[in-house]
């Protein structure tokens, strides 16, 4: 196999307060491969986010090694793009200058980001929203913008944490289709935080699962269902067995844990 993209070895997290610590992840290690959509999924507390930060270098590790291309991560920089659950729009900047925001700060020039600017707008279906301030804007919409904000820049890999948890049923299926259909047009490498079971295996090549607090890694499932993947995928025999096998490692609760 061709070097990982993503490297965790032995990755743990203890918080420390005045009263007391605790250990929120204990000696994660694992592989990303590059081009991979990589989807962890864990019982609420088991410290999903809290790796996805220590990846993101938003936050620092008790121990343990995180390498990206072979690079030990020892703070945030722009080869890791984020996506937040809560929207983390900048208020005063319209959608185009919240999307071109990184490009402008790496000084990419004018022409060169209206053409990557429009392409992700128009593929989101959000052109003609590009003059409007995010409070205009709906929840879907505004993570619709989050999530070409951190494509537009091209990043190296893109961290998401749960960002479409806030999102009611119907739009959380229609972001889950613009993501795979953005995502299957870059093949982006891809490390999604989810609790939904069924989130997971529409979206994944592969599954990380993690056990409850503190959080270490309990099994490494496949996905070999054929892309490009519907909604309807849900209902095959095929995707029913893999999300029952993880319900079974989450320990059989099909909310996954919650
Ligand atoms: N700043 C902090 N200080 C102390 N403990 C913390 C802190 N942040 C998180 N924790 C604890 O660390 C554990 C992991 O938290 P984390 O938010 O990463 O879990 P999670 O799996 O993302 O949870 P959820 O699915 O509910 O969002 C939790 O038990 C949490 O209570």
């Amino acid at each position: 196999m061709s070097q990982a993209k993503l490297s965790l070895d032995q990755v743990r997290l203890e918080y420390r307060t005045a009263e007391k610590t605790v250990l929120a992840i204990d000696g994660v290690s694992f592989d990303v491969p590059e081009n991979q959509f990589a989807v962890i999924v864990g019982p609420s507390g088991c410290g999903k986010s809290s790796l996805l930060y220590l990846i993101a270098g938003l936050s620092e590790r008790t121990g343990g090694d995180i390498r990206l291309d072979g690079r030990e991560v020892d703070g945030p920089g722009p080869d890791r793009g984020m996506v937040f659950q809560s929207y983390t729009l900048f208020p005063w900047l319209t959608v185009r200058q919240n999307v071109e925001f990184g490009l402008v700060r790496r000084k990419v020039p004018a022409a060169e980001r209206e053409r990557i600017v429009d392409g992700y707008l128009n593929a989101t279906g959000l052109a003609q929203f590009h003059d409007s301030y995010p409070k205009e804007l709906s929840g879907g919409m505004m993570q619709r913008v989050a999530i070409i904000r951190a494509l537009a820049n091209d990043p190296e890999i893109l961290l998401m944490d749960e960002p479409f948890g806030a999102l009611d049923a119907q739009t959380r299926i229609t972001m889950q289709q613009l993501l795979l259909k953005v995502w299957e047009a870059s093949r982006k490498t891809v490390l999604f935080v989810t609790h939904d079971i069924d989130e997971a295996v529409l979206l994944a090549d592969r599954v990380y699962v993690m056990s409850a607090r503190p959080g270490r890694l309990k099994a490494v499932i496949d996905i070999p269902l054929a892309r490009p993947r519907h909604p309807d995928a849900a209902l095959e025999p095929e995707f029913l067995a893999l999300k029952r096998r993880i319900q079974g490692l989450l320990g059989g609760h099909g909310d996954g844990g919650h």
